[in-house]
């Protein structure tokens, strides 16, 4: 599954380089002005931060909201006391696009990241160019040499590469292309089976400079308090801020 996500996702990014080619989209990069400094935005600090992601539908749990307009969702995230923003620009299983990522750059003045499967400099040079400061990389999805070709790229852009793992040895790969912003997600993108207890088991083994990040089926004020007392830095929320009351919930959250 995360294979064929990654292929389709690869394959809408070649079918849009017909249309922009590679060295317009990386004039439109080089021309953005400078990436956030989304490693000070997420740095820690006394109360978790909550990365809040503007999201549709998934593969795993369908159709969630409707969600028509972006920019707004973004601005209540911001307004609510989010300390970034993840834009789902995938459009098959997850419905976004980067329009909804160039939309929401425009209206928040928060580190935006480009959530999506990422294995081509063309699509990393497409996050920038929409304006994104983050970018996604998924270790599972990648080998060693792109990974680390990825990983560099995105930093030589002045972006800064959020690094998703799902295993111990996920997380030495991170850690060996010297990521500082580590997530573990609960939700094996195989599978899509949770595991919620998974950060907890690979808290003490992230480098001790990295931000820890907890992402997936982060429900309730409860699971925000599960992950911190394990360690996090953040939390990603999706699901239950395009479904519930976004307002409501980040207050609860950040009140962890
Ligand atoms: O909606 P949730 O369960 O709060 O999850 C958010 C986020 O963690 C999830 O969207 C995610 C984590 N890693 C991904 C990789 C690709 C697509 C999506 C994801």
């Amino acid at each position: 599954m995360l294979a064929d996500l990654t292929a389709n996702s690869v394959a809408d990014a070649l079918a849009r380089r017909e249309v922009r080619p590679l060295d317009v989209v990386e004039r439109a990069a080089l021309d953005r002005a400078p990436a956030l400094d989304a490693l000070h935005a997420l740095r820690p600090a006394a109360r978790v931060k909550v990365i809040a992601e503007i999201k549709r539908a998934s593969p795993s749990r369908g159709a969630l909201a409707s969600i028509d307009d972006p920019a707004e969702l973004a601005r209540l995230y911001e307004l609510g006391g989010a300390s970034a923003i993840s834009v789902l620009t995938e459009s098959r299983k997850f419905k976004g696009s980067l329009a909804d990522l160039d939309a929401v750059r425009a209206a928040v003045a928060l580190p935006v990241l480009r959530k999506d499967f990422i294995a081509t400099p063309y699509q990393v040079f497409e996050a920038r160019a929409a304006g994104a400061d983050l970018v996604l990389l998924i270790v599972a999805a990648l080998d060693d040499r792109t990974l680390l070709e990825l990983y560099e790229l995105i930093t030589s852009l002045g972006m800064t590469a959020l690094v998703e793992t799902h295993s111990g040895e996920e997380l030495e790969r991170a850690s060996a292309i010297g990521a500082r912003l580590i997530g573990v997600n609960a939700r094996d993108l195989s599978s899509f089976e949770l595991d919620r207890d998974l950060f907890g088991r690979l808290a003490d083994r992230f480098p001790s400079d990295a931000i820890r990040v907890a992402e997936s089926a982060v429900l309730s004020a409860a699971d925000v308090a599960h992950y911190r007392a394990a360690g996090a830095d953040a939390v990603l929320v999706g699901e239950a801020l395009v479904t519930g009351d976004p307002m409501a919930n980040l207050s609860a959250f950040l009140a962890v």
